[in-house]
């Protein structure tokens, strides 16, 4: 008794000397992880996730790693168990299919709660057994043969879209495009996914909350800073005492989901979808989504079919909006490009090779020069702006090229900002050169060939391996529609050509303050 009493006053008179040594112990058990220890970064990142926590935080992590892997080669220390990865031999082990790299707790972090529940989506589940079976049955629904059937839904969009910007131009009105490009993304994937727009180009503003709650749960303060050291997520967010006090908030985008959900189940039952749907091409995810449930009712019920909704908003909305805010900024900072697109265009609709809204056979087969801006656009500023991670498998990973071996269970990743570039894209990786995408002066058709599928094969706009992305040709249909419609239905110019944009990495990289003029170029009776 009286030993463990001397021993409660021992610790109590030393508690600040023994709280620094478990420090000192934890830190330098961390900075000696085996297989990472090798590897160059901060010293503050080799002890503590903190250093990487605070940098996502400040919004610019992108920023940060570029320089490092610029100061420190292939190979980056993150984190006590974190390692960034620039070499493609790396990239293309990590991202290969069957080769076991599961998505990490990073993901998890991002399940929003339902009923007090993490839900896993398409997007965030890290099992990938789970990820396969429900992968399965609506894969179809996003593959490029279905794109045409989805064609009329955009093109509604852009109708309605330059209604909008008509009014700019009648009121001589500055056009903050950025938000616009915002809306209609958001638009484009409410009538793609439940034939029912959100509203946001009606309404000129945000319906019910929804882009501020998407921003809330991706913001730089938010979700992925505490993806960094996710069993944070457990004490800030998936408290269960939270859940208990908040009800297990669901969010705005889930409510909008679910309404549209209820709507069509109860029409469902009523017969009338499967009369109006039956054999048309034009059926919308939801309804591609719902014959999923018939044809696997024991891998989908209605709550997977809310998930996969789900999915496509929270995936689809902002990614697109990102991409095409970098297409339109970058055009107009560099005036070269913008005069060469803007006479491709003009020469393509005098010969009658496109029409207005732009179709996407057209945009594939008419339009070289666009295509290698659209390009050189995602290359620069891809919409993901951290890690995607993943976790190194049983058997560890010998990293190539020199690098040393990682024991399993290391956390490994690549960003696409920094493969973006990688010197294989050639000179000036940090400027928007779209003819990098065109063959140069003197070169052959098979040596343009190959130059051209070594920068696409690593490219990471959309991920890679079996994880990449599922809304690629959908979110490649909005842009190379609405892009070349937009320059041929209007003349625009920056307000301030001198100023920069200023954006912020929460995951998505994001951008505000695009700030445009607008002109109409008479052309608009040829909408149809
Ligand atoms: C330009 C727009 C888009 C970009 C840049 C983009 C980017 C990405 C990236 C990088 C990933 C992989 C994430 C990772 O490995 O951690 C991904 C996955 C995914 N994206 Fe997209 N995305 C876009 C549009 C869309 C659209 C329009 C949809 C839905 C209609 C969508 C749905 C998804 C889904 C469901 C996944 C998870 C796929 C899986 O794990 O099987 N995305 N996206």
């Amino acid at each position: 008794m009286a030993a463990v009493s001397d021993s409660i006053v021992f610790i109590g008179q030393n508690i600040t000397t023994i709280l620094l040594l478990v420090f000192v112990l934890h830190f330098t058990r961390n900075y000696l992880t085996s297989g990472v220890s090798a590897i160059p970064g901060p010293f503050l990142a080799k002890i503590s996730n903190i250093w990487r926590f605070v940098d996502v935080a400040k919004g610019h992590a992108e920023v940060t790693l570029l320089k490092l892997h610029r100061k420190y080669g292939d190979y980056v220390r993150l984190g006590p168990n974190v390692v960034s990865v620039r070499d493609l031999d790396a990239v293309k082990i990590i991202y290969g299919i069957n080769q076991g790299y599961n998505k990490t707790d990073f993901y998890k972090v991002q399940q929003q709660l339902a009923k007090g529940k993490p839900t896993p989506t398409l997007f965030t589940t890290t099992d990938e057994e789970f990820h396969a079976a429900i992968k399965r049955p609506i894969s179809s629904a996003y593959s490029m043969s279905t794109l045409t059937e989805f064609e009329p839904f955009v093109d509604k969009t852009i109708h309605t879209f330059f209604k909008r910007l008509d009014e700019f131009v009648d009121d001589h009105k500055v056009c903050d495009i950025a938000t616009w490009l915002q809306y209609y993304a958001f638009d484009v994937i409410g009538e793609l996914t439940f034939s029912k727009s959100l509203g946001f180009l009606e309404k000129g503003s945000d319906v019910d909350g929804i882009i501020a709650a998407l921003e809330a749960m991706l913001s730089y303060s938010g979700k992925p800073k505490i993806g960094q050291i996710p069993w944070l997520d457990y004490l800030f967010i998936k408290n269960p005492l939270r859940g208990i006090i908040q009800g297990g908030s669901t969010g705005a985008v889930a409510r909008f989901a679910r309404a549209r959900l209820d709507e069509r189940l109860q029409e469902s039952k009523l017969g009338a979808v499967e009369k109006e749907n039956s054999g048309s091409p034009q059926r919308d995810f939801l309804a591609r989504f719902l014959e999923a449930k018939n044809l696997h009712p024991n891998i989908v019920n209605d709550n997977q079919v809310f998930s996969y909704t789900i999915s496509n908003m929270n995936a689809g909305s902002d990614t697109t909006a990102i991409s095409l805010r970098a297409v339109l900024y970058y055009t107009l900072k560099n005036p070269q490009a913008a005069s060469k697109l803007q006479n491709e265009l003009d020469t393509a609709l005098k010969e009658e090779r496109i029409t207005l809204p732009v179709s996407w056979k057209q945009s594939q087969e008419q339009l070289p020069y666009l295509d290698a801006v659209i390009k050189e656009a995602l290359r620069l500023h891809p919409a993901v702006g951290l890690l995607l991670e993943r976790k190194v498998p049983q058997g560890g990973l010998q990293l190539p090229n020199g690098g040393p071996y990682l024991p399993a269970g290391t956390i490994v990743g690549a960003n696409p900002w920094i493969i973006h570039r990688h010197a294989l894209f050639g000179e000036h990786v940090d400027s928007f050169r779209p003819e990098r995408w065109l063959p140069a002066n003197g070169e052959s058709g098979p040596a343009f060939q190959s130059r051209k599928q070594k920068m696409l094969r690593a490219t990471l706009t959309f991920g890679a391996g079996s994880r990449t992305c599922i809304g690629k040709n959908i979110s490649l249909l909005e842009i190379y529609k609405l892009i070349p419609s937009l320059f041929l239905a209007y003349d625009i110019r920056l307000k301030n050509p001198k100023k920069e944009w200023e954006t912020t990495n929460a995951w998505f990289v994001r951008q505000t303050g695009i700030d445009v003029l607008l002109a109409r170029r008479g052309l608009q009776e040829e909408l149809h």
